[in-house]
């Protein structure tokens, strides 16, 4: 401690020590003053010590003040590179820290459902390829996406065996989230019958994206059928952890309408890329954080029990295409009867027709 006669004694720095991202100072305050009081003049703090005030992290442990100055740059774009997922794992990538460390959302946690929201363009679209190419070449969770953007984002994963519902309609979203609905039902008597406090079994998985679209307005002609989709995400939110049921919900246009309080209330896990305005900001993180993120496509605030800024891996479609092109894929069952009718072509007399037999598998 640096004292100066006997009223003024200053903060002393303890330690030094340099990491790949930069720099870390341990720091001796004098007695009477917090650390929280250092805390909240940071930015002052940083500009006394010339240094960009975004650049400093402060917090405080038993060794005293740590202050972090990181001098790493995020990388403007973060390819995919990652092995093949292991298909006991639900923990996916989902980019890199202000450090350079990895940072990992497990499906499996003590947040699984996850609330992804930002502006157009933001990259929630690419941030759900590289979650669901991970969870299918992974543990392949029985899954039910809903594509209100006709489907153009989500469509590579439709014909994949663990995609059991493919909504791009409102009343197709009804029925997907009524069977999900069903199936937690089901586990949950399964688990009463067997004295289980939770489902140990595959998970399932319903991914909504655009949330926004249940939005209602006054004459709405959809609004009983928005209401019911919204009644039975809320329960499945409250209602779904135990029984391995995982929301994932997504929105470029975050709105108290849609995001009530019950919802937002049960699902822990924010991701969100850059918004709009404070407002919007606000209905994902509770805070206005993510309406001053650079304008960077995959810049994010990844939102548990406390903040971090991440860059999101970039996986474009052609790439997840590749990824996923080996995996099992939906068994079409037709009869004869139906093949002729869209080929609408008959066997020749006398040739053999390979397609004796009621059922075919192709
Ligand atoms: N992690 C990323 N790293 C680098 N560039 C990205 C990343 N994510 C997205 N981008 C770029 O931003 C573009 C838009 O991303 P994306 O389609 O995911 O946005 P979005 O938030 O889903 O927008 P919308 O809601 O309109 O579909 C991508 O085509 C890509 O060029």
């Amino acid at each position: 401690m640096v004292t100066y006669g006997a009223d003024l004694a200053l903060p002393s720095v303890n330690k030094t020590d340099t990491f790949p991202w930069g720099v870390r100072l341990i720091v001796g305050l004098p007695v009477g003053l917090p650390s929280q009081k250092m805390i909240d003049n940071q930015r002052a703090i940083a500009e006394a010590i010339r240094v960009d005030p975004d650049n400093v992290e402060m917090r405080y442990t038993n060794d005293g003040l740590i202050v972090d100055i990181i001098t790493f740059k995020m990388p403007m774009k973060l390819a995919y590179q990652f092995g093949p997922s292991s298909t006991s794992t639900y923990r996916v990538f989902t980019g890199v820290n202000r450090r350079g460390e990895p940072r990992y959302y497990d499906f499996d946690g003590s947040y699984p459902h996850l609330l992804i929201g930002g502006i157009s363009g933001g990259g929630k679209s690419v941030l759900l390829r590289s979650i669901l190419t991970q969870l299918a070449t992974g543990p392949a969770p029985d899954m039910y996406l809903c594509d209100l953007k006709e489907g153009v984002e989500l469509g590579i994963f439709r014909d994949l065996a663990c995609v059991k519902g493919f909504a791009s309609t409102l009343p197709d979203v009804k029925n997907a989230a009524d069977e999900v609905d069903v199936e937690m039902k089901r586990r949950y008597a399964i688990m009463a019958a067997n004295g289980s406090q939770q489902w140990t079994g595959k998970k399932t998985i319903l991914v909504v994206d655009e949330l926004a679209d249940f939005k209602t307005r006054a004459g709405d002609p959809e609004a009983k059928l928005k209401n019911e989709i919204k009644t039975t995400l809320t329960r499945l939110s409250a209602k779904g952890r135990a029984a391995g049921i995982i929301l994932v919900l997504a929105t470029q246009r975050p709105s108290a309408d849609v995001i009530d309080g019950l919802i937002k209330t049960n699902i822990a896990a924010s991701i969100c890329f850059r918004t709009r305005d404070g407002i919007q900001s606000r209905i994902v993180l509770d805070h206005d954080g993510a309406a001053s993120l650079p304008d960077v496509p995959g810049r994010l605030i990844y939102q548990t029990a406390y903040d971090e800024t991440l860059q999101a891996p970039y996986l474009a479609a052609d790439e997840a295409r590749k990824l996923i092109a080996d995996l099992p894929k939906k068994t079409v069952v037709q009869t004869e009867e139906e093949i002729r009718h869209v080929t609408n072509d008959k066997p020749h007399a006398g040739e053999v027709n390979p397609m004796d037999g009621d059922i075919i598998e192709l």
